[in-house]
């Protein structure tokens, strides 16, 4: 396990130190390949991030923002990552962005799925960044422990791209990006507040089947080291 942490002061300290690296992780994205890619998840988490990073100046123009997971409702429901995405994120400079979102108004979940990883694939690969929330269940993503798919979703074997994921406790039908989707990140982040998601955290770094805690599969086998941005 060779992940790194990063700890800060309090949460407003955080969204600006991570708005730093991954504003510099997307503009060289831009610079190397002229276009950069970053996927973010949703949750109570990650809105001081969004708006720190939203004032950042670099060419958004040329990055497509997407989502690590979401749950199978249009983006005018409040339970939306996407919706979250656009009232914090796609929003001053950022407002430049592509979005990339993963709902679909399909007959079905899977139907969405199918269409997020054809447009995903697009994309190109692997995602110039990757910031992943952790619940206190130690899910991340849509991986939750007790999941439908959980095992496709955190197998090495299952290809890049979207599926979806059914779970007590996860509410509606979700979609994810699959682990070898996340895994490789140029930039590969866990971004988790209080003492709470520490103490998950720690224990997620004992042994343990990963299917009990499923942020084990990332900590412990994800080709990019993990850096665990933290902060009370
Ligand atoms: O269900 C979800 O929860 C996790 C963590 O959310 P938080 O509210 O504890 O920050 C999040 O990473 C994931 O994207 C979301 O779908």
């Amino acid at each position: 396990m060779s992940a790194r942490l990063h700890e800060f002061a309090d949460g407003a300290a955080l969204a600006e130190g991570l708005a730093d690296a991954v504003s510099a992780a997307l503009a060289e994205g831009v610079a190397a390949r002229g276009h950069a890619t970053i996927a973010v998840s949703g949750g109570s988490t990650p809105k001081a991030f969004f708006k720190a990073l939203s004032t950042r100046d670099i060419d958004w123009s040329n990055v497509t923002i997407t989502l690590v997971d979401e749950r199978f409702v249009p983006a005018d429901n409040p339970r939306s990552n996407h919706l979250l995405v656009a009232e914090n994120l796609l929003r001053d400079k950022a407002k430049a962005a592509s979005f990339l979102p993963l709902y679909r108004a399909a007959e079905s979940a899977e139907e969405a799925a199918r269409i997020a990883t054809a447009d995903a694939a697009a994309l190109g690969a692997p995602f110039d960044v990757a910031i992943l929330g952790m619940g206190t269940d130690g899910h991340t993503a849509s991986f939750f422990p007790g999941g439908s798919r959980l095992a496709e979703a955190i197998s090495p074997e299952t290809p890049r791209g979207v599926i979806t994921m059914e779970a007590e406790g996860a509410g509606e039908t979700r979609l994810t990006f699959t682990f070898t989707s996340l895994q490789d990140a140029r930039l590969l982040v866990l971004h988790i507040e209080g003492q709470g998601k520490k103490d998950v955290l720690a224990a997620a770094e004992k042994d343990g089947p990963e299917t009990d805690m499923p942020i084990r599969a990332m900590l412990r086998r994800a080709a990019t080291p993990v850096d665990i941005y933290w902060a009370p």
